[in-house]
């Protein structure tokens, strides 16, 4: 279980994040809902410790992280998708995905799911990962995510921009490595009917802090309106 408690978090002297408390639980995805600019992404970047500065506790299965730098957070087992997916787009789709491998204290190599979740990575190894689609993009960024052997994986947005045809595609993706794999994921979504067909639970965030929190089940209407509509 992933868990923030009073959780502050700072760009400069600019404050991001304010009392945020979440709670992922262990081998189920949560959905983190919210307008554009809300601190979506920086609730992701907290977990990571890469904003400047944080306050407050996070733990993962008990393990007080929030002190750690992230290089340690990434060995305890969080993996990172980032919005825009961050390729490197001269290096090939192999060492686009091996890369994801030096974050972890294991064993680096392609990971086992890897042919089976996205084949035409495998049939591409050699490609630089510059010549993909979004789509395919997307896919190596969680290819790569994975490298690292995570317990827990932090999405951004990873459906946005993607052709309206793959973007189903994806969403199975990501709830096979919650129900084939076990992986806890936190997943940054605008997509509402998504959300509630992935995730268990759901956390609405509004200028920096939780503002609704429960079982997906308990996600209204009304909350989505409030908190989300333009
Ligand atoms: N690197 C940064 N330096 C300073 N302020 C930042 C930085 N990144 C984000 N912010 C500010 O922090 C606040 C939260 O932004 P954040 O990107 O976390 O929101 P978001 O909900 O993920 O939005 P989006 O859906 O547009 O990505 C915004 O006011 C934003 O301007």
């Amino acid at each position: 279980m992933l868990s923030l408690t009073h959780v502050d978090s700072f760009y400069g002297r600019s404050q991001a994040l304010h009392d945020m408390n979440v709670t992922a639980p262990k081998g189920e995805i949560l959905a983190v809902l919210g307008r554009n600019g809300v601190g979506k992404t920086t609730l992701l970047r907290t977990i990571l410790g890469l904003t400047d500065r944080s306050e407050g506790t996070i733990s993962l299965d008990g393990d007080e992280i929030s002190s750690m730098p992230t290089h340690d957070r990434a060995r305890s087992g969080i993996a990172y998708v980032p919005q825009g997916r961050m390729i490197i787009p001269d290096f090939t789709i192999r060492d686009n995905i091996l890369m994801g491998g030096f974050a972890s204290s294991g064993p680096r190599g392609i990971p086992e799911i890897v042919p089976d979740l996205f084949p035409y990575l495998m049939d591409n190894l050699d490609r630089p990962g510059g010549v993909l689609s979004g789509g395919q993009q997307q896919q190596l960024a969680i290819a790569r995510a994975l490298a690292c052997a995570p317990s827990l994986l932090l999405m951004d947005e990873p459906t946005e921009g993607i052709q309206p045809n793959i973007v189903e595609q994806i969403e199975d993706i990501i709830i096979r490595l919650n129900r084939d794999l076990g992986l806890t994921i936190l997943l940054v979504e605008q997509n509402v009917p998504f959300a509630r067909r992935a995730a268990s639970s759901f956390v609405m965030v509004e200028h920096g802090t939780a503002v609704e929190a429960g079982r997906i089940h308990a996600l209204t209407e009304d909350m989505v309106a409030r908190h989300m509509a333009i």
